[in-house]
């Protein structure tokens, strides 16, 4: 078994993976560094999701490996990699999924309650990072109080919150205005930046090239190619008034 260079903090070999028999995975390698923005990118269907999945240990690998800071993911049984996902990795799903009994700040300190964190220091948490995303304001209020911008602001609130090593972010704008997601993308990845959180993100090109270090495309589950985006000034990159 070939182990992955050491300044990967997640690298993929010759995925595959079938969704009952159709392929949605074709053989897919990558590598990502610690503290970048990988964007995945490509039309419908064409593996964004499965991918993600793959990496972050919510879909079993079926072919190939998947590997985080030098740890063998392909090889975990379901517990460690739920593990795994608890302590390590962050998630946002392209619509708020947020729980509907619990308030604002509850539902963005839940991971870290989860990683057993005290609920006064989980509650400091996610008011902080809530206050980050510009919806202070609605930390006690349900998400059918709140219009979907803010619920997904709380989405990525919660996720930011606990810190990852690795936060997976997929199409996390889509169910967004443009503005919106403009705001949302960009704050989200200046507030990684800023804690040198790793983000893997499918996303639109345009976005990709807004925001991300490298990119990957895909298509009907193939790579299609690695752009090398040249870097951006500072000044350039994710303008974000909020002090994350
Ligand atoms: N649960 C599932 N059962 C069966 N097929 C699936 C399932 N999930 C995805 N697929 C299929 O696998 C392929 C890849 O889907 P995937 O959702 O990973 O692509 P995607 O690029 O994220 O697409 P989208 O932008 O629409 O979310 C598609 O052909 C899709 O129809």
């Amino acid at each position: 078994m070939v182990t992955p260079p050491d300044n990967d903090v997640l690298w993929a070999r010759a995925l595959h993976f079938q969704h009952n028999g159709s392929p949605a995975l074709c053989g897919v390698s990558l590598g990502v560094r610690e503290g970048e923005i990988f964007a995945v990118t490509g039309p419908r269907g064409s593996g964004k999701t499965t991918l993600l999945q793959c990496l972050a240990g919510l879909l079993p690998v079926q072919r190939g490996e998947v590997w985080f800071n030098s740890t063998p993911v392909h090889t975990m049984g379901p517990i460690t990699r739920e593990r795994l996902r608890r302590d390590r990795f962050g998630w946002i799903d392209p619509a708020p999924l947020l729980l509907p009994e619990l308030n604002a700040w509850e539902n963005a300190a839940l991971p870290l309650m989860l990683r057993g964190t005290g609920r006064r220091r989980a509650k400091t948490s996610a008011l902080e990072w809530l206050e980050r995303l510009d919806v202070g304001g609605c930390a006690r209020k349900r998400p059918y109080e709140m219009p979907q911008a803010d619920r997904q602001r709380i989405a990525v609130a919660r996720a930011l919150a606990s810190c990852p090593t690795v936060l997976f972010a997929d199409e996390p704008t889509a169910s967004l205005h443009r503005a919106d997601g403009v705001q949302v993308l960009r704050t989200l990845t200046a507030a990684a930046r800023s804690h040198g959180i790793t983000v893997v993100l499918a996303t639109h090109p345009a976005d990709a090239v807004a925001v991300a270090d490298r990119t990957m495309s895909l298509l009907d589950g193939r790579q299609v190619s690695t752009v090398h985006l040249p870097p951006v000034p500072e000044e350039g990159r994710a303008p974000c008034s909020l002090s994350v």
